[in-house]
């Protein structure tokens, strides 16, 4: 991150492409460069470039060509190759099913809160021999869904802001027994991805947003087809598109000199680690060096 004094900087923003978005459009100077991370392989090589003189980080989620599923997700490893390349601010593009009737396919909803169901990942950074615990109240960043509401709106593309993303294990879709028990929490959407990359984001002190972009009813609509990928490719093609388009407008807004999020992300560290400094285990914190290395190291 450059901070160009104590309470304000220049940022750069990451932009993690999901289902059916492995590449960004209008970057400049591009180059695909692997990162290297102590927590193994990204999905992919990172793609490096600036958008109207903001620098920018684009990872496709699953690997360019989508061979890997959400439960082998290195999230640890993309999270940190975007922190170790200077990313203060995530926008997570991400296909979604669709848990209400007002959120039809094509639709991009900014969801505000998550619930986490998925069990088969590494979760956190810290560990034995650093222990934290960041508060994850409010997940996403405010500003980041304002811009995001707000260029949405101009380009003309249906936007909802607000909503809860629950995140699922997968690979299979739900049940309907499982679908009708999201809704009957209040869910707004449901995907596979969004956890714990937010919760790592929070742990790396970086700013998240989400859209997410509706492809399908998932399987509790009367009068709609339960999900198949076939169906969610076929509305996917116009959601990417929007997407680029979204994402190529605000950027440039997202990209200007500010001061620090107010809501607190880019401090998340500041009183989240307990453990004492005589009980940390230097092989871990030597692995925190991106993530934590302003408050293990500053
Ligand atoms: C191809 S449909 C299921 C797949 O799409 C979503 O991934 P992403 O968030 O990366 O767009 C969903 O979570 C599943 O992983
Ligand atoms: N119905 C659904 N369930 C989980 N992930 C999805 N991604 C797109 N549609 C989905």
């Amino acid at each position: 991150m450059h901070v160009s004094s104590e309470n304000e900087i220049q940022p750069v923003i990451g932009v993690i492409g999901g289902s059916g978005l492995y590449d960004i459009d209008g970057l400049e100077n591009k180059q695909w460069r692997r990162v290297e991370t102590p927590w193994g392989d990204a999905s992919d090589e990172l793609l490096f470039g600036t958008l109207d003189g903001v620098q920018c980080v684009f990872l496709p989620r699953h690997g360019r060509g989508h061979p890997i599923p959400p439960s082998r997700l290195n999230y640890r490893a993309n999270i940190d190759a975007l922190k170790r390349s200077g990313v203060t601010d995530i926008l997570s593009l991400s296909a979604v099913g669709s848990l209400k009737e007002e959120l039809p396919p094509g639709r991009f909803v900014l969801v505000d809160q998550f619930i986490d169901r998925s069990f088969a990942r590494e979760k956190s950074f810290f560990d034995t021999g650093c222990v934290a615990h960041v508060g994850m109240a409010d997940p996403v960043s405010g500003r980041l869904l304002d811009i995001l509401g707000t260029e949405a709106e101009k380009l003309g593309i249906p936007v909802t802001r607000g909503g809860t993303y629950i995140v699922m294990e997968g690979p299979q879709f739900s049940t309907r027994a499982e679908s009708e028990l999201y809704r009957s929490w209040g869910c707004s959407v449901v995907g596979m991805t969004n956890m714990p990359e937010a919760k790592l984001a929070r742990e790396a002190e970086m700013n998240y947003a989400t859209v997410a972009m509706v492809t399908d009813y998932d399987c509790w609509h009367t009068e709609h087809d339960s999900v198949t990928v076939e169906g969610v490719v076929k509305v996917m093609k116009g959601n990417a598109d929007n997407a680029r388009r979204l994402v190529k407008a605000a950027i440039p807004v997202l990209g200007q000199r500010r001061a620090l999020c107010p809501s607190g992300a880019e401090r998340a560290l500041d009183y989240a680690i307990i453990t004492a400094p005589e009980a940390r285990d230097p092989a871990l914190v030597a692995k925190l060096d991106a993530v934590a290395g302003r408050v293990l190291n500053g």
